[in-house]
């Protein structure tokens, strides 16, 4: 290491309030605290308690909880996506808006030489007045980040992408990651919306991306080598590969219910499926995921929220149905300790929407995946997973409105799960490999000690 490296920074951390960003936004940190740099990490008040037990350096990474402000229209328990259906994310923004002042008087007294955010684009603005670089972390893949920058398609940068565009990769995308009708449809009314403040989630990320000093993205080179050379030519400042930042052992046991319900049943049995914090599926077609996890015959763990419209989980459950998997289903609509879920023995295989945290920790551990995404990047996760990596299935849905049948979730599930299946020898043996590949000793080291020398080179002399 050199001395310029040796020195310790002091880095402050604002991720959009939803457990997708916050989660590997602490990861990151517990990377960059291992290495004794300084975190000073904001967070909402009451999300706290659900990461404490992520935080595996707290003499380096300091936690400021930020009270949520009052925002007409949202429940006042309401802090993260995770709290809110998907229309009342634009709320959620607007209440991250109004804590610029209380960042600003954080900032003003802790003078960090560094700020990491993603959302919060008016960032960038705050850290120059005090002299800190700012850094757009984005904690998904790069994958997306490409194919949703219109420049990757040699449009003006405030082009307004349409289906027509979506349902095409942009050049140099490995084979078959692409979106289907559906999927370009949603997204492409998706970029329309309006995130919070009279401005769209596709303008706030081009102010990010025009305002900060540098860019770091959550991927290395061993995913996602091509793309990595061809978005460092998009965009006229630095970006920084900072590594898969997986995430570490927590520090907690899992709770006693479900640890000794698990251990009802054999290895590798049990199947968990969850669909992240933010997913609220319509009632059909959380049935029909319901039914397909029955139709399987296999013990099964499902986290998930009640579907639009509907006030609890029970309620929108199949006639009968808790009777008839009363022996071999559980069904969860609170927080789950999701990792330590997937490393239990009794757990062999996970039905996940691949949103970017899930897939760390599934490639982590050793469950087979089945991959039904619902939004944005995680489209693109379960292609890349799919058809590049080759570590999971994909459920099949209708090309033209993405429906898919309780058959459809079972097929997937048999084709991975089965001893004989020859489709589940090779996703076993691909996510084998890639665990391997990804844990391999000083491969997070290296992007991290690059990662920490582009943000030096950033600070210049001092
Ligand atoms: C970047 C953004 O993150 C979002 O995250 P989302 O919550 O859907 O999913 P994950 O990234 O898997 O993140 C969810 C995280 O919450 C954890 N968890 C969730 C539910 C639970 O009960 N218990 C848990 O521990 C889970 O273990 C994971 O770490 C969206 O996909 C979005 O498309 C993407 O851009």
């Amino acid at each position: 290491m050199s001395p310029v490296e040796d020195k310790s920074l002091h880095i402050a951390m604002y991720p959009w309030f939803a457990m997708g960003h916050i989660t590997p936004f602490l990861h990151l940190a517990n990377k960059l605290a291992e290495k004794g740099h300084k975190i000073t990490f904001f967070l909402p008040l009451k999300t706290q308690p659900k990461l404490a037990s992520l935080n595996h350096h707290p003499h380096l990474i300091t936690f400021i909880p930020v009270p949520v402000p009052r925002v007409d229209g949202l429940p006042e328990w309401a802090e993260t996506t995770n709290d809110v259906p998907p229309q009342d994310r634009p709320l959620i923004m607007i209440a991250m808006d109004s804590t610029r002042d209380t960042i600003d008087s954080h900032l003003a007294q802790l003078k960090p030489d560094l700020v990491f955010f993603d959302f919060a684009h008016w960032l960038p603005g705050l850290a120059r007045k005090y002299q800190a670089k700012s850094v757009f972390y984005c904690a998904s893949f790069m994958m997306p980040a490409v194919y949703f920058f219109p420049q990757a398609r040699n449009k003006p940068i405030n082009y307004a992408l349409e289906e027509e565009d979506l349902v095409h990769p942009p050049p140099g995308f490995p084979d078959g990651i692409r979106l289907a009708a559906h999927e370009a449809r949603a997204m492409a009314h998706a970029l329309k919306l309006d995130f919070g403040g009279e401005m769209t989630w596709a303008e706030r990320s081009m102010v990010a991306y025009k305002e900060c000093d540098a860019i770091a993205i959550k991927t290395c080179r061993e995913i996602e080598g091509p793309l990595c050379e061809f978005a460092t030519m998009l965009v006229n400042k630095p970006v920084f590969l900072a590594g898969p930042s997986l995430p570490g052992h927590p520090n907690s046991r899992l709770d006693e219910d479900i640890d000794g319900w698990l251990k009802g049943f054999g290895h590798a049995t049990v199947i968990y499926c969850a669909l992240g914090s933010e997913c609220t599926l319509e009632k059909d077609q959380f049935q029909e995921l319901v039914l397909g996890l029955e139709l399987t015959g296999k013990p099964f763990l499902a986290a998930l929220k009640p579907p639009i419209n509907c006030k609890t989980i029970e309620s929108a459950l199949p006639e009968g149905f808790l009777e008839r998997t009363r022996d071999r289903g559980m069904i969860h609509d609170g927080w789950v300790q999701q990792q330590l879920i997937l490393n239990h023995p009794s757990v062999g295989c996970f039905v996940t929407h691949s949103g970017p945290g899930s897939f760390s920790e599934a490639i982590m551990s050793k469950c087979q995946m089945v991959l039904l995404p619902q939004a944005v990047d995680q489209f693109l996760i379960a292609r890349l997973m799919s058809c590049y990596m080759k570590v999971g299935v994909e459920v099949e849905k209708r090309d033209y409105d993405g429906f898919f049948t309780r058959e459809a979730v079972g097929k997937a599930i048999n084709l991975v799960m089965e001893e004989e299946s020859e489709v589940g020898k090779e996703v076993r043996a691909n996510h084998a490999k890639w665990r391997e590949l990804l844990s391999k000793e000083g491969l997070e080291e290296y992007y991290i000690s690059q990662l920490v020398q582009g943000l030096h080179g950033l600070l210049g002399p001092k």
